[in-house]
């Protein structure tokens, strides 16, 4: 786990940006994984900063032989076992992926699944990120211990407005939250997200990492897509 430092502050402070982490969440959008995965791995080595991509399951071993970061989207909170059609920690893990997605807005679980789903990621070694609509519930889920914490207003997600533009106060309300709670667990924002200006006014508020989907997954260029991402970083 990061140090929570502002990308405002490291702006001001001239060093290296490898504080910010850049989550992208091709959800199941037509585009090509593999296309993605090379341009976040290229971009992420020429500019040094960290870089993930989180696509369908069944994507995600061709994903990881790109040498990108990789990520689940979700995993189930079952082991081995007689739980057909579950997306299995271990698996996931086995194919390549460093971590996972878990509770994204898309993807909603109950309270005991999403803390079932941290202790599984956690069994099988992945990185966890789990998501909330709001600061209330960004603190709950802090509470479950894992790595990182994610304040998606669903309203925002696929729209045009940043949510650091369009409701700043939610990402610093959700800083607090998690701080309040436990101060080793990141906390990340997403939903409207698609230009580098909109990553630093994210960093301004507080956020050490971003996740994003349809600026990237829907670009007509993802590559120039991320370079834009990481141009003020
Ligand atoms: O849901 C999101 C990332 O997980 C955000 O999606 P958009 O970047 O398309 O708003």
């Amino acid at each position: 786990m990061s140090v929570p430092i502002p990308i405002g502050n490291l702006f001001r402070r001239g060093v290296a940006t490898a504080y910010v982490f850049i989550l992208v969440n091709l959800k199941a959008y037509p585009c090509d994984p593999i296309e993605v995965a090379t341009a976040a791995r290229d971009v992420a080595e020429e500019s040094d900063v960290r870089i993930a991509v989180s696509p369908q399951a069944a994507d995600v071993a061709r994903v990881s032989e790109t040498g990108v970061e990789t990520w689940a989207q979700h995993v189930d909170p079952n082991g081995h076992g007689s739980h057909t059609g579950s997306t299995l920690a271990e698996s996931v893990a086995e194919a390549g992926a460093d971590g996972t997605l878990i509770n994204h807005s898309e993807k909603r679980l109950k309270l005991a699944d999403i803390d079932g789903s941290v202790r599984a990621a956690e069994r099988a070694g992945l990185e966890t990120c789990v998501c909330a609509n709001n600061p209330a519930q960004i603190g709950a889920v802090a509470a479950l211990g894992p790595d990182s914490v994610a304040v998606e207003p669903p309203e925002l997600i696929g729209g045009d407005v940043s949510v650091a533009t369009a409701d700043p106060g939610i990402v610093e309300d959700a800083v607090a939250a998690a701080a309040n709670v436990d101060e080793s667990v990141d906390v990340y924002c997403g939903a409207g997200i698609s230009s580098g200006e909109d990553v630093a006014t994210a960093g301004e508020l507080g956020a050490t990492g971003i996740l994003l989907a349809s600026g990237v997954a829907k670009a007509d260029d993802p590559r120039a897509a991320l370079e834009d991402l990481v141009a003020p970083l």
